[in-house]
């Protein structure tokens, strides 16, 4: 693999909030920290009319506006813009004509990028539209990099495979699912696989559950329109939240590859206990927020955010029991949650271990705490494990400790951003943070039977959470009927 990859990069939507936020300062860290060649460009394109000069000094300002301002005007004479039609052939053909002079200007062997930073009805026409005008054609490597939504059911996901699968070989598509690219979700293997501790506890004869929590405290904001079509089941779970079961739940692969990676967690995918509809609710919980208090201001709920349907049936939150039918997992739930306009802004994941098989102190009245292993995805990243130790003094008696480890206050605070890992791991070809057709199909169809069930039938408690709160009363439910409860996340 090349360490210090060259390449054009060519981002469709360079007008848009995705190039804005992250695509632009992900690029100037990597240019900055020398991990890609100065042999690069990027070429931005969109409908609106710019210039070369008001493209680089928007790219300047997004730059300045992540906190940067070293070297950001050299950094942003890389960029180009060319106004874009994605149905014309006009507009591919000067596309392809700049890529050609800059590929001599900037000596970058041909390789060329695609990034599709676009509302994802335009993915199968610029794909095809990519092949048909030959700018697929080129002496180096080509790669395509999709964002989400990967459609938004099965077939619709496997009609946008097949058109892009015209144009880009399977190795060649890059899709986006920003949580791999997450330091404490790479940190899931490294936790597992480097500790004598965990990987013979691993299973079901030690662990009683795992608890995976995204909670955010943002709505819908200006997205009313795009979430209306997609909710929290589509939006979080058909991709964070399932490739984070995945990496939990995964044998170990035979090696370090993108391909035994995937082929484990595939096999995790399949595994996934199917249910019939009538069972979804027994699985699946959904919520949609009401009005509320956040930080002690009044927020809307979301049937009155800009957008929404005012009688809208589309869920903002969700949890679920998931079960895995293998050997290593056979009775273990795996239970997740998402939402918007929760109390806290947290990813966390918990291992909870089986409670000893006998408690020697529980003639003094004592409760022995289970074993917690907390994988703290964000804010803070780190792991904690909760233990059990003696309380000081004279008399035999626990008390429960947590060992810590932070990993931003031991490896400074600025570990690469998820887009920054992920774009370098593209310009180098390095495909294990990227999710496989295989993944995402098998995804859809586990998310298919839950998304047909809800659809078909209309939530009357919603609104059912509070803007502020933790979900609603039966995501609570789900685990108390089994004799447990959500560990907290704040
Ligand atoms: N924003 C985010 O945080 C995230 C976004 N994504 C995904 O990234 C993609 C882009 O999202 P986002 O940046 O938020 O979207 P925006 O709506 O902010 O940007 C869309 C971009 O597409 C351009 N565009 C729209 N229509 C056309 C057209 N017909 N021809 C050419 N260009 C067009 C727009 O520019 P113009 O109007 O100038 O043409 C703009 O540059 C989506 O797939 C989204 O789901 C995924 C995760 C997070
Ligand atoms: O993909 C998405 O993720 C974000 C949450 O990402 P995070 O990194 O802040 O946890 C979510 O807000 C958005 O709706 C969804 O499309």
């Amino acid at each position: 693999m090349i360490e210090n990859p060259k390449s054009i990069i060519v981002i469709f939507g360079a007008t848009g909030d995705l190039a804005k936020r992250k695509l632009f300062p992900s690029i100037y860290r990597l240019y900055k920290n020398g991990s890609i060649s100065k042999n690069f460009a990027v070429i931005g394109v969109a409908r609106s009319p710019l210039s070369n000069e008001d493209f680089r000094a928007n790219v300047t300002k997004s730059v300045q506006s992540a906190g940067s301002t070293n070297e950001v005007e050299e950094f942003s004479s890389h960029f180009y813009y060319q106004p874009f039609d994605v149905t014309s052939s006009s507009s591919y053909q000067a596309l392809k004509q700049l890529m050609g002079t800059l590929d001599g200007d900037y000596n970058t062997d041909g390789n060329r990028i695609f990034y599709l930073a676009m509302a994802p009805e335009f993915f199968g026409t610029i794909a095809s539209n990519l092949k048909a005008e030959g700018l697929t054609e080129t002496s180096g490597w080509k790669r395509l990099v999709i964002e989400k939504p990967f459609g938004r059911d099965l077939p619709s996901a496997q009609k946008l495979n097949s058109e892009l699968r015209e144009a880009f070989d399977e190795s060649e598509i890059y899709r986006i699912d920003h949580y791999l690219g997450k330091e404490m979700v790479q940190n899931i293997e490294v936790i597992r696989f480097s500790n004598a501790i965990f990987e013979p506890l691993w299973n079901n004869r030690y662990i009683s559950n795992i608890q995976i929590t995204s909670s955010e405290t943002l709505g819908v904001e200006d997205r009313g329109r795009y979430y209306e079509s997609s909710g929290a089941l589509r939006d979080m779970v058909q991709n964070h939240m399932l490739q984070m079961v995945a990496l939990l739940a995964m044998e170990p692969p035979i090696k370090l590859n993108p391909r035994e990676i995937r082929s484990e967690k595939v096999k995790v995918l399949r595994a996934l206990r199917p249910f019939s509809q009538d069972e979804v609710d027994d699985y699946f919980v959904r919520g949609q927020y009401s009005a509320g208090l956040m930080d002690e201001k009044e927020v809307k709920g979301y049937r009155e955010e800009k957008s929404v349907d005012p009688d809208s049936n589309t869920e903002t939150f969700v949890a679920g029991k998931l079960l895995i039918d293998n050997f290593r997992w056979a009775g273990v739930p795996f239970y997740i949650r998402t939402g918007k306009r929760m109390a806290a802004k947290s990813t966390k994941i918990i291992v909870q271990f089986k409670d000893i098989p006998m408690n020697l102190y529980y003639n003094r009245g004592e409760k022995v705490e289970p074993n917690l292993l907390v994988i703290h995805i964000q804010p803070e990243e780190g792991i904690t494990l909760h233990l059990n130790v003696k309380k000081s003094g004279k008399d035999i008696s626990t008390t429960p400790i947590k060992l810590a480890y932070s990993s931003s206050s031991i490896d400074g605070i600025n570990t690469p951003e998820a887009y920054e890992r992920l774009i370098y791991d593209c310009m180098r070809g390095d495909m294990t943070n990227f999710t496989h057709w295989d993944e995402v199909a098998l995804s859809w169809s586990f998310i298919d039977q839950i998304s047909q069930a809800w659809e078909s039938t209309k939530a009357y408690d919603f609104p059912n959470y509070e803007s502020g709160s933790m979900g609603p009363k039966k995501a609570d439910e789900l685990l108390q009927n089994e004799g447990t409860h959500w560990w907290p996340v704040q």
